[in-house]
């Protein structure tokens, strides 16, 4: 859930997870994007690709979503979750100024459809499996302009943590990927994003940025066997980052 183009954290996640042999199906939120996907699935090497399409601000959307897949026999053995949206005036300046609306749809994209779509998907993973989303430092300490999607991040974090007691009893993990920022469609919503990429370079233990790589391969071993004991947790992609004051 969450490809809109090659630089999309999603994007680089189903690259690798298409190498390692993974069938898989897209969730995309409008029709204009089918077309973006469509032209990135002739680089991967299975061609038996789904590409759905998803408004996860819809139960029936959602509902659909599980009817489908239950139709097509499909067994689901790993979700990526990498789906957020805040109004982008609430992306800069004073978190106090966030309205009653932005709160509410931060936290229903960027969270709630979490919820949804593991309750959606549940009955569809009668093997077990494995849930991932991707969060952001700002859920657990102030970066400023983050705002009102740091809050969510953290509401998504938790989220996290109960969704894994709720699913561990069927053997489905849920673990959360913090990845440092990189240059995406939507780092480009949150003010100030660029300024922070250099901080990093000087300031992080590994000197660097990150990549989509470096987060996919995290990714593959949250969804795969290797992780098997690990459920529940938030795990830093930053290069070292977190661990500076
Ligand atoms: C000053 C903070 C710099 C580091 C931000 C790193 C980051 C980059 C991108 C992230 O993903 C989103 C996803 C959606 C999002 O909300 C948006 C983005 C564009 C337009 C819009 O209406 N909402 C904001 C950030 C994210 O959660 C975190």
């Amino acid at each position: 859930m969450g490809v809109a183009n090659e630089r999309s954290i999603a994007w680089g996640i189903a690259r690798a997870l298409d190498r390692e042999g993974a069938r898989l199906v897209f969730t995309i939120r409008s029709p204009r994007r089918r077309k973006n996907i469509e032209a990135l699935l002739t680089g991967l090497t299975r061609q038996d690709a789904l590409v759905i399409e998803l408004d996860v601000e819809r139960d029936e959307a959602i509902d659909g979503l599980a009817a489908f897949l239950q139709k097509e026999g499909v067994t689901v053995h790993g979700l990526v979750h990498s789906v957020a949206l805040a109004r982008p005036e609430e992306l800069a300046g004073e978190f106090i100024a966030t309205g009653r609306e932005g709160f509410r749809l931060a936290h229903e994209v960027s969270v709630y459809s979490l919820v949804a779509v593991s309750r959606a998907l549940r009955p569809l993973m009668p093997d077990g499996g494995s849930i991932v989303t991707l969060t952001y430092l700002g859920s657990e300490r102030v970066v400023p302009n983050y705002n009102v999607m740091g809050v969510a991040k953290a509401a998504l974090e938790a989220s996290v943590r109960y969704l894994a007691y709720d699913l561990g009893k069927d053997g489905i993990r849920v673990n959360a990927i913090s990845a440092g920022p990189i240059r995406t469609v939507s780092a480009r919503g949150v003010s100030g994003f660029s300024a922070i990429l250099k901080v990093i370079e000087e300031r992080a233990p590994l000197r660097r940025n990150i990549t989509l790589e470096d987060v996919a391969g995290v990714a593959v071993f949250l969804l795969s066997d290797l992780s098997r004991a690990v459920t529940g947790e938030v795990i830093h992609v930053d290069a070292g980052y977190h661990v500076m004051g």
